[in-house]
């Protein structure tokens, strides 16, 4: 049966601006089937369960392009350092003694966490666990794009079997959940894949197509090294291979890269995350963030882990990316208040190469968030697009959907039990 969401404000982010001012969404498991403005007909609401929204702002699900669910239980773990002491001192050793029971609880944590501030579906890099992690998403309801992610500094039979089993991991679970979990490859970064192992990467995601993701251009250090090295940047040294062209990339953080950086990666077709928080708390720099865009470039948004954030929200996220672009380069108009809801929607689809979300419309997933509009930071109601970019947290979300099915009503968890997840985090994080 469809269900018929009426008495709502809804931003379609399907043609700029579409701000429908009362209006409602019918909708099932498979898509959405109408966007209207008004009251339902007697006909349209014929065959469906109806619900008031009491004027609630309806929006796409936010999409989380970069992140490391299972490392959640690392939140605070080390809060002063910057990445390259932060990840061979403080979260290497640390993510040796996690378990299976360890990354299930934090992955559940994380998932908590992103259902209640409005994210419907996420990116997740790891390298333990994806198999479980998978199943746990289908029982969840949660749309993810997951990857079995390698080191290279290893030999190289030892890389062969990561690629293996990473290759194993993105065929079998490419499509699963009715479509919502979908994989890609991931080599962790230049600095810890060497050229000719990125090579072979890339040449099994091209024969399985499959999208590839890799941390990229996170640091000055990064790039000082890998100039030192290879005598070029590493996304030039991509080019080089020729691993540009023909690959469906998503690079996270893009920080230390420049002009003629983003003419290729806008040739090329690459995606970019942007993941602004980490980066100010790492102390890697600020993405250019209003460069890429100028060239054309379909600029996502990221969390990174909550060990270098410390949290999921998204709203604060694409805030914080406005905010900074306009005060680094002293302009109020250069990153434009409708394209951070951009970012956090609909270039997250593009950035997992994922069609028919992001944006709605009849015939796309029926991937949506509510907010209350009732709170003192809302007033006046009038400006929507401005209070979700300037005004909104993640705890104004009170109702999340994935597939046309609830996981959040009116901020009751539908399918995660949020109480007993958290005493378990407590209790193994003691
Ligand atoms: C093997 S991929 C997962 C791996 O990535 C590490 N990690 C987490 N955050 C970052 C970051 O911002 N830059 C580089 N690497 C990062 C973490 O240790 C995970 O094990
Ligand atoms: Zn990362």
């Amino acid at each position: 049966m469809d269900t018929l969401i009426y008495n709502a404000t809804i931003i379609t982010m399907d043609e700029e601006e579409t701000v429908i001012d009362r209006g409602y969404i019918r909708f099932n498991e498979a898509s959405i089937v109408t966007i209207a403005e008004g009251e339902p007909t007697q006909e349209e609401k014929e065959g469906t369960v109806q619900r008031n929204a009491n004027g609630k702002w309806l929006m796409p699900g936010l999409v989380n392009t970069h992140g490391h669910p299972g490392m959640t239980l690392l939140r605070g773990i080390s809060d002063d350092q910057p990445l390259q002491e932060w990840l061979e001192q403080s979260i290497w050793p640390a993510e040796q003694q996690f378990n299976e029971r360890t990354l299930h609880v934090a992955r559940d944590v994380s998932m908590i966490e992103m259902i209640a501030s409005g994210t419907t579906a996420f990116v997740d890099m790891y390298h333990l666990g994806l198999p479980a992690f998978a199943n746990r998403i289908k029982e969840v309801g949660l749309r993810a794009t997951l990857m079995r992610s390698v080191i290279g500094l290893c030999s190289k039979e030892e890389q062969d079997e990561k690629l293996a089993e990473s290759l194993s991991f993105a065929t079998a679970f490419h499509g699963e959940a009715n479509g919502r979990i979908t994989t890609m490859l991931a080599p962790h970064a230049p600095y810890t894949c060497p050229p000719d192992y990125i090579d072979r990467i890339v040449e099994a995601a091209r024969d399985a197509d499959l999208p590839v993701h890799m941390h990229l251009a996170e640091t000055r250090k990064e790039i000082h090294d890998f100039m030192d090295q290879h005598g070029m940047h590493p996304l030039e040294l991509l080019e080089e291979r020729e691993l540009l062209a023909g690959t469906k990339w998503l690079f996270a953080h893009c920080v230390h890269m420049y002009e003629q950086h983003f003419e290729l990666i806008q040739q090329r077709g690459s995606m970019i995350s942007h993941n602004p928080m980490s980066n100010m708390k790492l102390g890697s720099g600020i993405a250019p963030v209003a460069s890429m865009l100028k060239h054309g470039i379909p600029v996502s948004i990221g969390t990174d882990s909550v060990a270098s954030n410390n949290h999921l929200d998204l709203f604060e996220e694409m805030r914080f990316a406005l905010l900074l672009q306009r005060g680094v380069n002293e302009q109020a108009d250069l990153v434009k208040t409708y394209e951070g809801l951009k970012m956090a929607t609909i270039n997250g689809s593009k950035a997992t190469y994922v069609n028919q979300v992001g944006a709605l419309r009849p015939g796309n997933e029926a991937d949506f968030i509510m907010l209350s509009p009732h709170q003192a930071h809302f007033l006046p109601e009038q400006r929507v697009l401005s209070h979700l970019v300037f005004s909104a947290k993640g705890t104004d979300v009170t109702d999340v959907f994935v597939q046309g099915k609830p996981l959040y009503r009116d901020k009751e968890f539908v399918t995660m039990d949020k109480e007993k997840i958290m005493a378990e985090a407590r209790s193994i994080s003691k």
